[in-house]
């Protein structure tokens, strides 16, 4: 189980507070308890993205000795350059959780009003939010427990860790090695493929299939509202009045961005040829 790190590591932003509300007491004493981290630009956060921890929610309870007491997106910081992105991400996805009003879903903005932090230093962050700072989470009987913090992700950003250059190894030991993570299927990534060169891990990925296949991503719901086209039911009701108002993702797209919505498109239409 992963162990605190030293706080001399993290800087906090201003007037940041760990977000840990919806922390859930942990029910059953012989399980393991983690918190989910999602990590991401989620701009905008699409009900796929929450969808994410509903489905690890099923796959924990049936496969694993794991009990989920909380879990927390964690937008991406403006400084991580991702073309044709916006600064708004972290209050929609605020919004987000408050519109689906789930029980133990949370935001924490710390990786976002700083400078670029890597995703092992963000987890580390977490395990020291969470084990060092509050003492662990909570048991039925009032005790404290040590909990595990995992990294919950898509199989398109699992197969980038494959990618020469990307992450450190260093890092992969860390997040792999130390934490571990959940990885839900994507449509248009091979997760046999994403997940070769991660095989000396293999004990900490758990694999998630969609059941239901769903290919919604930010990319194409930006590509909508700039074609003024209703993203309605693909994101969160209030998400949607706040894109709405603030007249967001209406600028052109970049040459990068572009390309991206490119080969989305052209990866849904194979598969929907594949499946005809
Ligand atoms: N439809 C989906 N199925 C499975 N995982 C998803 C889906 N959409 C997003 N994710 C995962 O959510 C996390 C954060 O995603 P991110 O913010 O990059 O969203 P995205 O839709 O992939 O965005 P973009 O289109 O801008 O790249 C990543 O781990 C990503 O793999
Ligand atoms: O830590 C790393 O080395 C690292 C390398 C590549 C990507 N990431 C993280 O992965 C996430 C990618 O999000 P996105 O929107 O680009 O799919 C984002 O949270 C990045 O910080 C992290």
């Amino acid at each position: 189980m992963a162990t605190s790190s030293p706080p001399q590591q993290f800087t906090n932003p201003p007037d940041y507070s760990f977000p840990h509300d919806r922390l859930r007491v942990m029910r059953d004493p012989s399980k393991i308890p983690i918190v989910l981290v999602a990590c991401g630009s989620f701009s905008p956060v699409t009900y796929l993205h929450l969808r994410m921890f509903e489905m690890a929610k099923d796959y924990v309870r049936q496969n694993t000795n794991f009990e989920i007491v909380g879990g927390y997106l964690s937008p991406v910081s403006d400084m991580y350059k991702k073309q044709g992105l916006l600064s708004a991400h972290p209050s929609m996805c605020t919004i987000a959780a408050e519109d689906i009003s789930s029980a133990w879903l949370m935001v924490d903005p710390w990786e976002a009003f700083q400078s670029y932090q890597r995703t092992a230093v963000v987890l580390d962050h977490f395990d020291y939010e969470l084990n060092t700072v509050l003492g662990g989470i909570q048991t039925e009987d009032g005790q404290r427990r040590n909990v595990r913090v995992m990294l919950l992700a898509g199989s398109d950003l699992i197969s980038t860790m494959g990618e020469p250059g990307v992450w450190s190894h260093e890092d992969l030991e860390h997040i792999l090695g130390r934490y571990g993570c959940f990885i839900i299927e994507r449509a248009g990534t091979d997760i046999d493929q994403a997940t070769e060169s991660l095989a000396r891990w293999r004990h900490n990925i758990h694999i998630i299939s969609q059941l239901i296949q769903n290919d919604v991503s930010s990319t194409k719901v930006r590509l909508f509202l700039r074609r003024g086209l209703s993203v309605r039911y693909l994101l969160p009701s209030r998400v949607v009045d706040y894109i709405d108002e603030n007249s967001l993702y209406l600028d052109e797209a970049t040459a990068a961005e572009k390309e991206k919505e490119r080969e989305q498109l052209a990866s849904s239409s194979r598969k929907k040829e594949s499946s005809s």
